[in-house]
């Protein structure tokens, strides 16, 4: 199988090349495989512009070693998946795409969500980063990727045509969205991970206003809801055979929905269920974490003093997703206080679905920003965000990776 490797030398801590140079190019000569092509990123947009001419000069099925993050990934597969078929991708039946991946990102949440190491130290180590080349090596069937599509659709009339967006890991609103909105505003005036804490300062105390639809996941007819009590999935109690589509009405604080991972850092396990089999036949599904502050019992009305009460609760919440993601039990005593658990609402509404809409209020500027894999998109005064999983047809098309 014809094998590229490519590599962005500027992800990360900046050692994609002396780690490509001193493992991953010895590692697939020793295994007897000369790639068709290496290649070093020079610039952004450049691993997505690469591949696809490839694609279309040479017929597949193609094996990628990456050296990257999330957002070179993310890259590759969204150029992929909207530039229209030209050459031998137009003439030749669609080819699978393999990724063996080596983490050379910052967060790497694809790669931490397959391979969960045992602590930040193993996560530092040769072996720990080879282990999806390994795999390749190894010759196994690759693990097929849901891709989550995002339809930015301007208002009804409007003369511009919507856009789509494709994510392999993330597609989020709310604070995910704004703080990787604002942080990209801070790089020039603010240096290194600093921030995004100044931009988590920023949003902390927003909140989003909106209305969500969740739709059913189609194999099941219904949206789910997880139960940590008996770490089960539910029928969302206001998904029914009749209707199954699920009104969530704002405003919200936190809304991100996941596909292929459990975790968006090594230990930020936000959607802990997210690796687990889902039932056979029940078509792609995506899985949504979502906080609303006027589930609070004690939020009686939207005040500043709320609003900073709430973002002390937000904050514990979210940082319980780095204890083994322990935020999805968490319940509300009746006084607001966050218990880890008890018989009060739950804080968190984690929910697996076929999919959401997300329709902004005019007048909220930030819940207008949709981040998909790191990216930020606007949606249009008067238009709306519609996400949806999609899965490979086969197991000779689409996307997937070593594992
Ligand atoms: N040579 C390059 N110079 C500048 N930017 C690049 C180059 N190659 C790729 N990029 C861009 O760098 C961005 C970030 O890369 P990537 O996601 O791989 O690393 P990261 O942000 O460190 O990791 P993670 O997404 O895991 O946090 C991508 O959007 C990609 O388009």
């Amino acid at each position: 199988m014809p094998t590229l490797v490519v590599y962005n030398p500027v992800c990360g801590d900046g050692t994609a090349s002396a780690f490509f140079s001193e493992h991953v190019l010895p590692l697939l000569a020793s295994a007897g495989i000369t790639p068709d092509k290496v290649l070093q990123t020079e610039r952004a947009g450049h691993a997505g512009e690469f591949v696809t001419s490839h694609l279309e000069a040479v017929e597949g099925p193609f094996t990628i070693v990456l050296g990257s993050g999330d957002g070179t990934l993310h890259e590759v597969i969204e150029a992929l998946t909207l530039t229209p078929p030209r050459g031998t991708r137009a003439s030749a039946p669609p080819a699978k795409l393999a990724f063996a991946l080596v983490p050379c990102g910052t967060a790497n949440a694809l790669y931490a969500s397959l391979f969960p190491p045992a602590s930040d130290a193993d996560a530092a180590t040769p072996a720990y980063r080879l282990r999806s080349l390994r795999a390749f090596l190894a010759r196994p069937a690759a693990t097929p990727l849901t891709l989550a599509l995002t339809t930015l659709a301007p208002p009804p009339h409007a003369r511009t045509p919507p856009r789509t967006a494709v994510s392999a890991v993330v597609a989020s609103t709310a604070l995910h969205a704004s703080i990787l909105h604002d942080s990209e505003a801070l790089r020039a005036s603010v240096p290194g991970l600093e921030r995004f804490k100044r931009a988590a300062a920023q949003n902390i105390t927003r909140w989003y206003r909106a209305s969500a639809t969740l739709f059913p996941v189609p194999g099941a007819g219904v949206v789910q809801v997880f139960d940590a009590r008996t770490q089960a999935w539910a029928p969302h109690p206001q998904s029914t055979g009749a209707d199954p589509f699920v009104d969530v009405s704002g405003p919200f604080a936190y809304f991100v929905s996941t596909v292929n991972v459990d975790r968006l850092e090594p230990r930020f396990r936000i959607a802990p269920q997210g690796r687990s089999q889902h039932a056979e036949g029940q078509g792609p599904a995506m899985e949504v974490v979502i906080v609303r502050p006027e589930r609070d019992p004690s939020v009686e009305m939207d005040s500043e003093e709320a609003r900073a009460a709430f973002a002390e609760k937000i904050m514990a919440v979210l940082g319980s997703a780095y204890q083994d993601g322990a935020h999805v039990g968490m319940r509300y005593a009746e006084d607001g206080r966050v218990l880890a658990d008890g018989d009060g609402p739950l804080v968190v509404e984690y929910v697996r679905c076929g999919g959401w809409e997300w329709e902004p209020d005019d007048i909220d500027e930030h819940a207008h920003y949709v981040c998909a894999d790191g990216d930020i998109h606007v949606i249009d005064k008067g238009g709306k965000a519609t996400c949806v999983p999609a899965a490979p047809v086969d197991d000779k098309s689409g996307f997937a990776v070593f594992v």
